[in-house]
């Protein structure tokens, strides 16, 4: 790969594009070799070329199988950096000409993206003994800086790009509040990192790259630094340097984008902290990542299910005047695995689709910057504001500084399928290169006009009429043929003739030969294209049926959520119902005993009827029992849809029952009533009776 290097040159043109994208392969972990996840998939072809292998049982190869897709990919990048790739050698290749922009005044911006565990973090962030990017671009920093520092801290940055004056209180309170947060890392013990370059040279061994930068005329600006780290999780912007509420029930405070009057966007009451050297910078990302994994814990998520962005604004300070401010960001993106791999219920589902619909934006709005870089007359519609990430960096992408993306990948067969997905998307920021190269097939694609503009084939067969008219004399013969026809020698005409015969005849067999090698190249051209076209609707029909899947799955959810708050019965209510019953139920026992007691009174008057009075009691008794229930089955039916299926079993049959008896005591109740009124008038006319056989004895 070193001897692929681009020449200086080209190195030099390419270093001024507004947009650059690097592959980073990671080597392989102990555990992954033993688990025999090195099967070849990725290989460098050079150093801007890789090759993907789909391996054995992954999705791509069964696919393949079925002819749908490729099992090999080919891609380019700006340049890959293979693994066994020194963090110091990534910078130098990668960030080192963005920060020397960003030191002369110019905004940077750079991602770092990949799957879970591709070495996102580790090439940002890196570790203590071998530091990443950001750390490397911090050590340059300062060293230019050096001995330039404006150590006030009464200049800082305000809104999108402006800076404000702080009085004596307000930088008291920067104090106060850079103190509160180097504080959350006391309790840690950790051992304490040198400054400089030298801190960390002896594990990378080649972190000696010279930083000359040109001070001409800038050596009396004075230079502040402000830092901010932050994230975006469910397009919500958290602060990582407030410490995330240790209460359950509490939830982070989300901060609002904004645009300022020039149109710059930027994160409403972000802390912006003024450092003094690397290691202030390394403890405010330590403090972050603290917050970090504090959030996610509490919130039951990784973090790298959110976009976490550091970013440093340097002041270019004239006296007590902010010359200028430039912008450097280092984002490490949300791990990009597709729904379907990952748990997607309810808040996974959103997050993930959070995820999906911020990298699909940041797609388009790198694939615009890549458009309008090609094409700098074309300005494109940029659809920056369509996700927070975007929204924060549009400035980029209207093309105030520069961007780079770091891919990264691991070599493992298992998460193949996840490994080309993220190939493709950083393929929208970096060109495919097709197995076949475009350009060759272009020329070889059938020549299917004749020089009089008539098409040679028709539906793919040789037209002979147009073949004869293309290889018509007139066609055939150039001047100088023309010029032998007129010679005087009969027999130089014969051999002439004869030729003219014999070429025609060749360039006619030559013609069909072409004719048919183009077509054949260009059915091969349109295959690739199809299977291109077929892989890639494939692919798109996966994650619709995917997506449909999981908003079924979601509104499923959320409808037995509804349901559940809808059938809610307060405990309360049902008390207060089951007293009613009761109280019912009194009354109900009180007229049945009068109209009992009332029934033998009547009885004790006229023994005569006690038969027929027993008989109305036993009737009574029986309708308590089962006519009465019949008759007002209907009731019941009613009443029992009335009640509320979310309450528990043992309520609702008691309620049931309860209903049933009011019902079957309220029906033999009105029955005993009309009984009682037929008995009472029956005893009035035995009464009369007896009264009128008294007159009459
Ligand atoms: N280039 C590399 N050389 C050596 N080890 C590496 C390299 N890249 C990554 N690793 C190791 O691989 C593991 C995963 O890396 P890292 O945590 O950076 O992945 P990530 O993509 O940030 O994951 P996540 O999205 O879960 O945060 C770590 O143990 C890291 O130290």
């Amino acid at each position: 790969m070193q001897s692929d290097v681009l020449d200086t040159a080209e190195q030099q043109q390419q270093k001024h594009q507004q947009l650059r994208v690097y592959l980073r392969v990671r080597p392989f972990s102990k555990d992954e070799m033993s688990s025999n996840e090195d099967q070849g998939c990725v290989v460098l072809e050079n150093a801007r070329t890789v090759m993907l292998h789909a391996p054995k049982g992954s999705a791509t190869m069964k696919s393949s199988e079925k002819g749908v897709g490729q099992a090999i990919h080919t891609f380019s990048f700006s340049q890959i950096f293979g693994p066994e790739t020194k963090q110091a050698d990534l910078f130098e290749g990668t960030i080192k000409s963005q920060v020397h922009d960003y030191l002369e005044g110019k905004n940077a911006l750079v991602f770092s993206y990949g799957v879970t565990n591709a070495g996102k973090t580790h090439t940002i962030q890196g570790s203590q003994k071998d530091p990443g990017i950001l750390p490397q671009a911090l050590d340059v920093i300062f060293r230019h800086i050096k001995g330039r520092q404006y150590e006030k801290m009464d200049l800082k940055p305000y809104l999108g790009s402006d800076a404000q004056y702080l009085g004596p209180d307000q930088v008291q309170q920067e104090r106060n509040t850079k103190a509160a947060i180097f504080a959350l890392l006391k309790e840690e013990n950790e051992p304490p990192r040198v400054s400089g370059v030298s801190s960390h040279s002896s594990s990378t061994g080649s972190l000696s790259f010279s930083v000359s930068y040109d001070n001409t005329g800038t050596s009396h600006l004075q230079f502040a630094l402000w830092v901010s780290f932050y994230e975006i999780y469910n397009e919500s912007v958290y602060d990582l340097l407030q410490a995330s509420p240790t209460s359950k029930t509490k939830r982070r405070t989300a901060l609002r984008v904004c645009e300022d009057s020039m149109g710059n966007s930027y994160v409403r009451d972000l802390k912006w902290i003024n450092v003094h050297n690397s290691e202030e910078a390394c403890k405010i990302l330590r403090v972050g990542n603290k917050n970090r994994s504090a959030a996610s814990t509490k919130m039951n998520h990784s973090s790298s299910r959110s976009h976490s962005i550091f970013t440093i604004k340097l002041l270019r300070i004239d006296g007590t005047e902010v010359q200028t401010m430039s912008e450097l960001s280092l984002c490490d993106l949300a791990g990009s695995e597709r729904c379907g791999k990952t748990k997607t219920f309810g808040e996974r589902l959103k997050e993930a689709g959070n995820i999906n619909n911020s990298l699909l934006i940041l797609g388009k709005c790198i694939a615009a910057l890549r458009s309008n870089q090609s094409d700098r007359m074309k300005n494109g519609y940029i659809p920056f504001r369509e996700s927070k990430l975007t929204r924060i960096f549009q400035s980029i992408f209207c093309g105030k500084g520069r961007a780079s993306m770091i891919v990264n990948i691991n070599q493992c067969a298992s998460t193949y399928d996840e490994t080309l997905h993220v190939m493709k998307f950083s393929a929208i920021a970096k060109q495919v290169v097709q197995l076949i190269p475009t350009k060759c097939l272009e020329s070889l694609t059938p020549r299917l006009m004749g020089r009089d503009g008539k098409p040679l084939l028709k539906n793919g067969v040789i037209d002979d009429q147009a073949l004869e008219n293309y290889l018509s004399e007139e066609e055939l013969l150039d001047e100088d043929e023309a010029d032998m026809s007129i010679l005087p020698q009969e027999d130089l005409m014969n051999v002439i003739e004869n030729l003219r015969t014999k070429l025609l005849a060749e360039r006619r067999k030559n013609l069909v030969q072409e004719i048919d090698i183009r077509k054949e190249m260009g059915d091969r051209h349109m295959g690739c294209q199809v299977a291109e076209l077929k892989e890639s609707y494939q692919e798109k029909l996966e994650n619709t049926f995917e997506m449909y899947k999981d908003a079924l799955k979601d509104h499923a959810y959320q409808r037995a959520l509804e349901r559940v708050e809808d059938d809610y019965v307060p405990l309360e209510e049902f008390i207060a119902e089951q007293e009613k019953v009761e109280v019912l139920d009194t009354h109900f026992r009180r007229l049945t005993r009068s109209c009992h007691n009332h029934l033998i009174k009547l009885s004790d008057m006229n023994s005569v009827n006690l038969g027929s009075d027993l008989q109305c009691l036993h009737l009574f008794n029986f309708s308590l029992g089962v006519s009465i229930r019949e008759s007002s089955a209907m009731h019941f039916e009613t009443k029992v849809l009335e009640l509320k299926p979310g309450m528990s079993l043992a309520y609702f049959q008691l309620i049931v029952s309860l209903q049933k008896r009011i019902a079957v005591l309220n029906d033999a109740l009105h029955e005993a009533g009309e009984r009682f009124f037929e008995k009472t008038s029956e005893i009035e006319t035995l009464h009369k009776k007896l009264a009128d056989q008294v007159k009459t004895t």
